[in-house]
């Protein structure tokens, strides 16, 4: 991205510029309105970050200038601290956004990427990448809501660079599926792709998980052992619950990610290592840095590209075409839902996302004796949610007995004498229910 920083103050634009430019951007600067006006005319800037306050012209009066020659110039207004008193304010000044003097660097880098986000997916938005969008993806993944097509188009985006990506959503929606998209869409995919979950491995060990360790480093250390960022070179690291990773290593994390450097325990010699982070978590990081339970450097870190994955009941338009899809890999069979049954699911909250979805069609398609699936035949959390939305007594009843047979047969390994023992009931009633609720033996 091209930034053309516009403030009559020099020392201003040096020091923000020179961090921009470290930061890859391309950048050049203008000490006043009218040198601005002059090189926005020569070069094509995608952004401004304009000073208020200039002695030859306000800083707005040379944004409505520079949108007459490129309307999609995105811009950043610089005020004075207190000067303006609301964001509202200085958007009604055609800016995007606005920093406060003194300005501070990170919250730049933050709002400059985010801006970067959004003129992708506008872009996309314009058809710029329609091409791309319909080729097809490594990997199976069921994308039919606006939400998900979203997520879809920004990741073929962000793909190709080299940016950190935080993948934010709750458990079960496909962070990980979304990682390794990531991966196998970016220049990286021959190369390795390492996944840390940070919520499995304990404290003591996570430093040589990460790093390695050479022979004799701690007790135990019988040979030399390369940590994951190494098995990682030159592909991408996926790290798995950031959220979790002990603060002790935080501060690890944020140095080898800086340096682009790692040493193995016990050793003092620095191995670069060439590697490309995605993180996922299904925590607010942004709480738990407010709570001091994570270094907020490390999450302007990992928060480079921010990719938030809605649950499944945002996206409920998902839900037919991922039954279909969990219904063809798990089922020998052709076994339709019919339109209740689909109907019922798509009802259904899934507070475990794609993952419970998943398994409930896994366990259903293993189950199911007949020919389709009705809405008789789905779990009772699910039929239960809607028999306490709308459900008679006998409905409930029901629900509750299906739960009862199962889990009973379950337990006593479909044996059904002693099944029927436990649940204080002759076999031959027993059989009977069965069938009345359509449950076979796997
Ligand atoms: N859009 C999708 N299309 C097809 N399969 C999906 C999709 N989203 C998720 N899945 C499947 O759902 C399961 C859970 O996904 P995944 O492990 O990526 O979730 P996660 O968000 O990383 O979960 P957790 O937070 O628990 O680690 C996986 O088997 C994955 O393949």
């Amino acid at each position: 991205m091209k930034i053309l920083i516009v403030d009559d103050e020099e020392m201003q634009c040096r020091l923000l510029g020179g961090f921009l430019e470290k930061q890859g951007y391309t950048v050049s600067i203008a000490l006043s309105g009218a040198e601005a006006l002059q090189r926005f005319s020569e070069h094509p800037f995608q952004l401004v970050l304009l000073d208020h306050r200039m002695p030859d012209m306000p800083g707005d009066e040379v944004l409505r200038r520079m949108k007459a020659v490129n309307p999609l110039v995105r811009s950043m207004m610089i005020t004075a601290y207190g000067s303006v008193d609301t964001a509202v304010t200085v958007m009604k000044l055609g800016a995007d956004d606005f920093l406060e003097k003194p300005v501070d660097l990170r919250e730049v880098l933050e709002k400059i990427r985010r801006i970067e986000q959004s003129v992708m997916i506008e872009e996309e938005a314009a058809g710029v990448a329609e091409e791309a969008d319909r080729a097809a993806l490594p990997m199976n993944i069921i994308g039919e809501s606006a939400a998900m097509k979203e997520v879809l188009s920004l990741v073929r985006r962000i793909a190709p660079t080299d940016w950190t990506a935080l993948i934010r959503g709750e458990t079960g929606t496909g962070k990980e599926l979304i990682a390794r998209l990531i991966h196998l869409l970016s220049p990286r995919r021959e190369q390795p792709f390492i996944e840390v979950n940070c919520a499995a491995i304990p404290e003591n060990l996570f430093e040589s998980e990460l790093f390695g360790h050479e022979k004799g480093a701690f007790t135990g250390a019988s040979s030399s052992r390369k940590g994951r960022f190494e098995l990682a070179k030159n592909g991408s690291l996926f790290l798995d619950e950031v959220g979790e990773l002990p603060l002790s290593l935080q501060a690890k994390l944020l140095r080898a990610l800086q340096e682009k450097k790692i040493s193995r325990i016990g050793s003092e010699k620095e191995i670069p290592v060439d590697v490309r982070v995605l993180a996922a978590t299904n925590r607010d990081l942004k709480k738990r840095v407010a709570e001091g339970a994570f270094r907020e450097d490390l999450f302007y870190r990992l928060n480079v590209l921010d990719l938030e994955i809605p649950p499944l009941r945002r996206r409920k338009s998902d839900i037919p075409a991922l039954v279909t899809f969990f219904t063809e890999r798990y089922s020998p069979r052709p076994l339709p839902f019919d339109a209740d049954a689909m109907t019922t699911l798509v009802k259904y909250a899934f507070p475990g996302n794609v993952r419970e979805l998943e398994h409930m069609i896994q366990r259903i398609t293993t189950l199911t004796r007949g020919s389709v699936i009705r809405a008789g035949d789905l779990p009772p959390e699910i039929r239960f949610q809607q028999a306490t939305e709308q459900g008679s007594l006998a409905e409930r009843l029901e629900i509750l007995e299906r739960e009862m047979l199962l889990s009973a047969l379950e337990k006593h390994g479909w044996v059904q004498t002693r099944a029927a023992e436990s649940l204080g009931i002759s076999e031959r009633v027993l059989r009977y229910k069965m069938k009345k609720q359509r449950i076979s033996k796997p």
